[in-house]
């Protein structure tokens, strides 16, 4: 469904992401990794039409998205800042309201986060585990063909990263596609069907995790290996 080509975006000479080719199939993960600063969040905004490529080509089903065409996914960004005085009710109903979801879903979406008894409660007393909940239950209010999530994991503690992944797998099943960037390899291996390694800008590593993995290595070692040759020249 999602076939990107080239995709490419200079700041300038010493910061830039350079010829990103993947493609992602309805019911697919693909997990965008490496290191601060190697481009997942770039390569996120230029999906999403937050920044300009300076070249390459998006395309859903055979088409070249246009810039303002947001129906096709569902953005959760890696910080989400929330109006502080309204309760985690009053800020899904009005990401709902805008992404035309209906009262059940957004009653649904919070208790798949697991927030439904503070949902009266004000942001502001949220923990960060919370406040991340809320960001991925409004992800997950709309029902785009594609998911596209930046480091959701953050401050979940290991009940909500199970859960994360449980509900991502849960997504795969109903058809949806999936892009999350995470620096947690291990996460990567249970639920990303293909993985993105990205470093300074260059995508060194792109694959099936069970092609990857299928000598019992784990993706960790897989991609030291990776960076310590590529330090090496
Ligand atoms: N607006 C900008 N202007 C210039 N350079 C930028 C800009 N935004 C990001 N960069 C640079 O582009 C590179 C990629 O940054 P990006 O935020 O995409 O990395 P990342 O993989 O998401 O990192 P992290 O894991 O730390 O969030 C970095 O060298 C960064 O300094």
């Amino acid at each position: 469904m999602l076939e990107v080509r080239q995709l490419t975006k200079i700041y300038n000479e010493q910061n830039k992401v350079e010829n990103i080719s993947f493609s992602l199939q309805s019911g697919q993960c693909l997990a965008l990794c490496g290191g601060n600063g190697a481009g997942k969040s770039t390569i996120i905004k230029m999906l999403i039409g937050q920044l300009t490529p300076t070249k390459g080509d998006i395309c859903i089903n055979g088409k070249q998205v246009q810039k303002d065409d947001k129906h096709w996914f569902s953005f959760m960004p890696d910080h989400l800042q929330f109006p502080p005085l309204l309760t985690g009710y009053e800020v899904l109903s009005l990401f709902g309201r805008w992404q035309g979801a209906t009262a059940e879903r957004v009653e649904q979406c919070l208790q798949l986060v697991g927030l439904t008894n503070d949902q009266h409660k004000q942001v502001k007393t949220y923990s960060k585990g919370m406040q991340q909940r809320l960001a991925f239950a409004q992800a997950l209010l709309a029902d785009a063909p594609l998911l596209i999530l930046d480091e959701p994991t953050n401050g979940l503690d290991p009940y909500w990263v199970w859960e994360f992944k449980r509900l991502i797998r849960t997504e795969k099943e109903k058809g949806k596609a999936v892009i999350f960037s995470t620096h947690m390899l291990s996460i990567v291996e249970e639920i990303a069907d293909t993985v993105a390694f990205i470093h300074q800008g260059q995508m060194l590593v792109y694959d099936s995790v069970s092609t990857l993995c299928q000598d019992g290595q784990s993706l960790e070692s897989i991609f030291f290996a990776q960076l310590s040759q590529h330090m090496a020249y």
